[in-house]
Parts: structure tokens; sequence; C-alpha cells
């Protein structure tokens, strides 16, 4: 056997249910959201928060549309004692937002906490005792009955505290914290004992929160954990039941979904889900997941960079490029398919009807991100993706058989580098294949003139120190340099592909011209850009038959 022995740990036991109704149900409301960043973030951090941190990150939850904020743990430190101060003495509070602090249920720390919140207009005083199995045999060497006299003795007092402050609005908060650790039916028993305490009312209602203090199973034993305490816990109509997940397992955001679809009315978490270990639920992704199935979230997450910015000053901690939504890479392809199907569903994109792109779930503008980072290039990218870059860079739209030609060299490039391409590269590799190609021959003057129904073109072209002069004659200035070339080279040239179009509205705007000319039954394709469109087109043709020209040996006939 080795160190690495699966036996050691006892599986989570199931909770016996019949008649589950929470699969169900639909998430079709925003439940209450309380940020508990300046708490639960914070007493995880390696270094907690200066003051000037935290008070940004305040002023962001605000701007965020958080209603309810636990501030801090007030009898903690000096620092979290001076935070809830400089809100309160410098009216920094809105009017429709609630501070939150925690407590445990010791007498000291209780009357410090109240002493933090004299003259606020309403907070949440948040109390907790640990409940679990482990905790009360390992940790506090208490029976049930212990565990519940700490919960009832934290209650009153927290009670008594109030009763001397009546100018402020006290809402009660009770965590029977390691809830999902702790056996139902005991779990309901001391919620009970606290809340018989605390006689809440319909219209003014205790909050019950139930902590994944660590995550122990999968997402959907935590929702049956939920709706049956729901279903078991006195005084129900006069409770609001609160989640406060964290993600030990990966799976914080779906068990606080699932839990919402199990009766809760309110969930706590952070932005980005920084908290203790793997961190608490994030309320950025359950936020977004709402407003991604049509849901109003009630957070304006629309600045995300401002977010995710504010977040990395305060936490020193970097975001990870694939975050839910908020990474740097989450909308952005790599992979040909995907960039394909990205660029067909954009272009056939219809701004009034429902968002329906494959492969983003969200329309990136929507937090602030632009389509420059949807696609982008390396040695897994196709045609498409190219394209939509070149065409959104430099305004360059390439019908698709020369999309085909350029891939090439680009996926040459790519291999070449082993390095993403980037915008800038990919247009100066253009330039440089059809554009700015150094070929053999190169267009001087040419003259056109139209008699008898035909076109006659008559051209110089240089190559090297000599001249050459072309005569050739068609249906329009193109065939007849595809004539003229023709004659000239002795070889059979097809025009099989034209395509062009103008580079910008302006008056004097360039144009560009692509061309797939068969020489000899081989593919060669060019590229001609200029204020005239003749010039465009036959530069076009002549980058073709350069091209043509160094693969092929050809002597002028
Ligand atoms: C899951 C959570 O996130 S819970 C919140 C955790 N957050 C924090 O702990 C951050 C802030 N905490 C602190 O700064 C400190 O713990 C303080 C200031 C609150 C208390 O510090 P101290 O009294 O020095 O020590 P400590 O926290 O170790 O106290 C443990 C004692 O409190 C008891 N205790 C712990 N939690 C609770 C509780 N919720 N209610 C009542 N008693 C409790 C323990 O049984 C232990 O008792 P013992 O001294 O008789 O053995
Ligand atoms: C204090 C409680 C709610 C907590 O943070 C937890 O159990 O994770
Ligand atoms: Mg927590």
């Amino acid at each position: 056997m080795t160190a690495f022995d699966h036996s050691k740990y006892p599986a989570f036991k199931p909770i016996a249910m019949s008649n589950r109704r929470w699969p169900d149900k639909t998430l079709d409301t925003a439940p209450t959201w309380c940020s508990v960043d300046l708490r639960d973030g914070n007493q995880a951090l390696i270094e907690p928060m200066t003051g000037r941190q935290k008070s940004r990150l305040w002023d962001l939850l605000v701007k965020l549309g958080f209603k309810e904020i636990e501030v801090g743990f007030p009898s903690a430190s000096g620092h979290d004692f001076d935070f809830v101060r400089e809100l309160i003495d410098n009216n920094r509070i809105p009017e429709d937002v609630t501070i939150q602090v925690l407590t445990q249920a010791r007498p000291d720390l209780i009357e410090k906490t109240f002493e933090a919140l004299k003259g606020v207009r309403r907070a949440i005083v948040h109390v907790y005792n640990s409940t679990s199995t482990v905790q009360r045999e390992q940790v506090f060497g208490l029976d049930r009955e212990g565990i519940i006299d700490i919960a009832v003795k934290g209650a009153k007092l927290v009670q008594d505290c109030a009763a001397r402050y009546p100018e402020t609005e006290w809402v009660f908060e009770y965590s029977p914290e390691s809830f999902t650790g702790t056996e139902l039916d005991f779990a309901v028993e001391v919620c009970n004992a606290v809340t018989a305490v605390w006689q809440p009312t319909p219209e003014r209602p205790a909050i019950i929160n139930l902590p994944a203090t660590v995550e122990m199973s999968t997402p959907n034993v935590y929702a049956d954990q939920i709706e049956w305490f729901c279903d078991r816990v006195e005084r129900r109509e006069s409770l609001l039941i609160s989640l406060h997940t964290h993600n030990d397992r990966g799976c914080a955001v779906a068990a606080a979904e699932l839990g919402v679809l199990a009766g809760a009315d309110r969930v706590e978490g952070t932005l980005m889900g920084n908290g203790e270990r793997t961190g608490n639920m994030d309320i950025v992704t359950m936020a977004m997941n709402l407003y991604s199935q049509g849901v109003d979230p009630m957070l304006d997450l629309s600045n995300m960079d401002e977010i995710i910015q504010t977040c990395k000053e305060c936490t020193q901690l970097p975001l990870h490029p694939r975050h839910p939504y908020a990474g740097e890479l989450v909308f952005t392809a790599f992979s040909g398919s995907h960039q394909d199907a990205i660029k067909k569903c954009l272009a056939r994109r219809d701004e009034t009807s429902p968002w329906e792109v494959a492969y983003l779930p969200i329309d990136p503008a929507d937090i602030g991100r632009s389509y420059e980072e949807v696609i982008r290039i390396n040695s897994q990218s196709g045609k498409g993706g190219i394209a939509y870059v070149l065409e959104r860079t430099h305004g360059l739209v390439l019908p698709r058989w020369l999309q085909i030609d350029f891939s090439r060299a680009v996926q040459a490039y790519a291999e070449a580098s082993e390095a993403e391409v980037e915008p800038d590269a990919i247009y100066d590799l253009f330039e440089k294949t059809y554009l700015h190609d150094q070929g053999r021959w190169c267009l001087g003057d040419y003259q056109v003139s139209r008699a008898d129904g035909a076109d006659r073109l008559t051209a110089s072209l240089n190559e090297g120190q000599s001249s050459h002069t072309l005569n050739g004659e068609g249906s329009g200035v193109v065939a007849s340099f595809v004539d003229a070339m023709q004659r000239f080279m002795g070889r059979k040239i097809v025009l099989v592909e034209y395509s062009e179009h103008a580079l910008s509205q302006s008056a004097d705007a360039e144009a560009v011209c692509y061309i797939q000319l068969n020489i000899e039954g081989e593919r060669y394709c060019g590229v001609g850009r200029s204020h005239d469109i003749v010039q465009a087109s036959l530069d076009g043709i002549l980058g073709a038959i350069n091209k043509a020209a160094a693969t092929q040996a050809i002597e002028a006939a």
C-alpha cells in the first residue's frame, strides 16, 4: 500500500430523502447577495488588507450594487474595528446598504462588536459557533447540549446588547459553522434554539446562514441538506435562509446555485472567489451565470476590468487567465474550428435577436471586452480566424479561396516562430506575401482604348533593367491584361476568381483587388491595392503571375 491511500477517507453519506423538489426548479431571480470580501476574503490573505485597500474595495462593492456587505470582524483587530468606525463616522454607508459584522459567540467579543457599531443606522450582527461532529468532539470537547448552550448564550447577549442601542435597526444572523459536517437534526435543533431567543417575525426576520465551511460533498448533497433543513426548521416564514459555500471541491458556485433551488433566499460570497483555502463562492461567476440565462443578477458587472484591477490591488492575488467570465483568455479562441464558427456566427448576427454565438456563452462587449481578443492566432488556428483578424484590424475582407492560400503562409510562420502571431505580424506577412512581392516583373505605364466593342491594352512590363511591350485585347481591362500576359508568356492563363472592395468610405478610398489565376493547371493568388481600381486589378494579376514565375520556368514567348 502506498501513502496515496484512498481508504483513509470515508465517503460523505447521502441524505435520506425522497421526493426532493429542488431538481425540478429553475433559477429565475437573483438571491440577495452579501459580499464577505472584507471579512472572509480578508482573513484568508497572506497580508490582510490595509485600511486604504479595504476602503477601495468597499467603494467598488457599493458601486456594483451590493446591499449587504460584511465589513469585518471588529473584535478581532484594531484595523477591523477602525474600518467599521471609519464607515460610520464618515457617513460612507449609503441609505440602501447594510453593513454586516462577524463575531464568535463569546461575551467579550460580542460587547466589542456592538461598541464598533455604535451609531450605525442599520446593521447585521452575525454570530457563529461550530456545530459539526468533529468540532464538537475534537475542538470544543463538548456534547450537543454544550454547543447549544454557547449558541443560546451568544444569541441572548447579542439581543441584550442590541437593546442598548435602540437607535439602530438591528438584524441578527446566526451561522451553525461547519453546517455541512453537522448532523441535520442537530443543525435544526441549534438554529431553533437561537431563533427561540430572537423571536423573529416575517416583518423582522432573522438570517440563518448555512455554511459549507469546508466543501465535503457533491453539490446535490448540499442542496438536499438545504431543502431538508428548510422543511423542518421552526419559524421558517420569519427566517431568511442564507448560503455560504467554500470551494474545496471546486463546486462552491454549483452548490450555491443548487442551494438556492432548494429554498435559500440569500447567498454570501466574494468577488472572484477569494477566501479561505480554495476560496469562497465566487459571486461574479454566479451572478454572470444568472445573467447568461436572461436573469437580472442585480449587480452591475459591466466593467469587469475595473473589478479585476481593484480585486488584484486589494488582495495582492492574481486572476487566473481562465477564470469564468473574467479571465484574460475566456473569450479567446486560438483553435481553427472554434474561430471559424465564431466568425460565421458573428457575421450572421442580428443585433435584435437573442445571443447565439457558438463558443461564446455571453457577448464579451457586455462586460467591457473587445472583439479584438476573441480570436487570436497561433499554430492551432485556421483560415477563418486569420481572416477575422485581418478584417477587424485592417479592413481586408479576404474571399474564401484567398483565406485558404494565406493560411498556409501564417501556419508556416506560426510553426517556425513557436509563438502567438500578433495581428500586426499577420498583416506584415500578408503584405510580404501579396503586396510587396519583389517578383520578376513589374508593371510600367499602360493605356487602354476601346474600338469596335473590344478593349485594347498596351503596357510596358519591366524586368530588371529591361522593358517589354505588351499588347492584349478582351472585354474589359482585366481580360485585356490577362490576354497580353498570355501572349507575352506563351502560357495559358485563366482568370479563376476576382473580388474587390473599397478599404474605407472616404472619397480617396483605396481599393483592394483579390485575384486567382490558373496558369498551366496550377492556381496562383495575387492582391493589388491602389486608389485606382484598374491599377489594383492589374497589380493583383501580375502578383499571381509573379508567384507562378517563382515556381515555374517561364520564358517570354
Ligand atoms: C469559518 C470562519 O471563517 S469563522 C471566522 C474565523 N475568523 C477568524 O478567526 C479571524 C478573526 N479571529 C481572531 O482574530 C481571533 O481568533 C479572535 C481575536 C477572534 C479570538 O482570538 P483568541 O481568543 O486569542 O483565540 P482563538 O481564536 O484561538 O480562540 C479559540 C477559543 O475560542 C473558542 N471559540 C472559537 N470559536 C468560537 C465561537 N464561534 N464561539 C465561541 N467560542 C469560540 C474556542 O473553543 C477556543 O476556546 P479555548 O480558548 O477555551 O480553547
Ligand atoms: C463564519 C462562517 C459563516 C464562515 O465563514 C464559514 O463557515 O465559512
Ligand atoms: Mg467562510
